[in-house]
């Protein structure tokens, strides 16, 4: 991506978005964090549930500080304060969370903003949504990192697919590079995971091969 690249051109080129918290030492936090930026990342959020405002500020500039390294863009979820707080180049809200129309109200038109969709009206109401950049399907498999959540499985990618909308979106859930090609065949062009890259022998070796499978379909 040139320099001069806007946060919409960077998403419109994005396909791999990785979730982590930041249980990491802060050193070993940013060497994480270089090492998959550097690896295929496209964008990265920091979601870490349990965390106040405060720490999570902390913690974002150092997701800051790399994601200006690598020209990538942050992330931050549920919360358009602490967004704006950071500086993120993205708010990302799921059903339960702030509405767009009053996450822009605050944050303005520059911020990109990302929705979950768990269900095919949802997707379809994603996809045409005033205010909304990208959106994301899932879970795929049932996934430990968000228990409970009841997964409609690859059927709302391929739901998803046939929208033929030209709004980004990413499949989510379960996701790595053992079932990669399901969600390729399934129609998906763009992933979001967690523990394919946070709990990988090589973090950066992962997104790596995640980055270059699904930049080759
Ligand atoms: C990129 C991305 N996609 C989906 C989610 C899930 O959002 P949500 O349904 O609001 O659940 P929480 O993550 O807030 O528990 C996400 N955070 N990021
Ligand atoms: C944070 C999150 N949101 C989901 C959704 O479907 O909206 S699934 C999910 C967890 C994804 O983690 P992993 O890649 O480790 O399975
Ligand atoms: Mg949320």
């Amino acid at each position: 991506m040139p320099d001069t690249a806007t946060a919409r051109d960077r998403l419109a080129d994005a396909r791999v978005y990785l979730c982590t918290d930041a249980r990491r030492r802060q050193g070993d936090l940013a060497e994480f964090l270089d090492a998959v930026l550097a690896g295929g990342v496209d964008i990265v959020q920091l979601r870490d549930k349990g965390m106040e405002a405060a720490e999570e500020l902390e913690h974002l500039e150092i997701f800051a500080d790399a994601c200006a390294r690598h020209g990538k863009l942050l992330a931050v979820n549920d919360r358009a304060d602490v967004a704006h707080a950071a500086g993120a180049d993205v708010l990302h809200l799921g059903q339960g969370d702030l509405p767009v129309p009053a996450a822009r109200a605050i944050l303005g038109d520059d911020i990109l903003i990302g929705r979950s969709t768990h269900a095919e009206p949802e997707a379809a109401a994603a996809a045409v949504q005033e205010g909304v950049d990208y959106f994301c399907t899932g879970p795929c498999w049932p996934t430990p990192t968000k228990p409970g959540r009841h997964a409609p499985g690859l059927g709302l990618v391929r739901y998803t697919a046939a929208l033929g909308t030209d709004r980004p979106w990413f499949a989510i859930g379960g996701i790595d590079l053992g079932n990669l090609d399901e969600v390729l065949a399934a129609g998906a062009r763009r992933v979001v995971v967690v523990r394919a890259i946070t709990e990988a022998d090589d973090p950066g070796a992962a997104a790596g091969e995640l980055a270059k499978r699904l930049r080759h379909v």
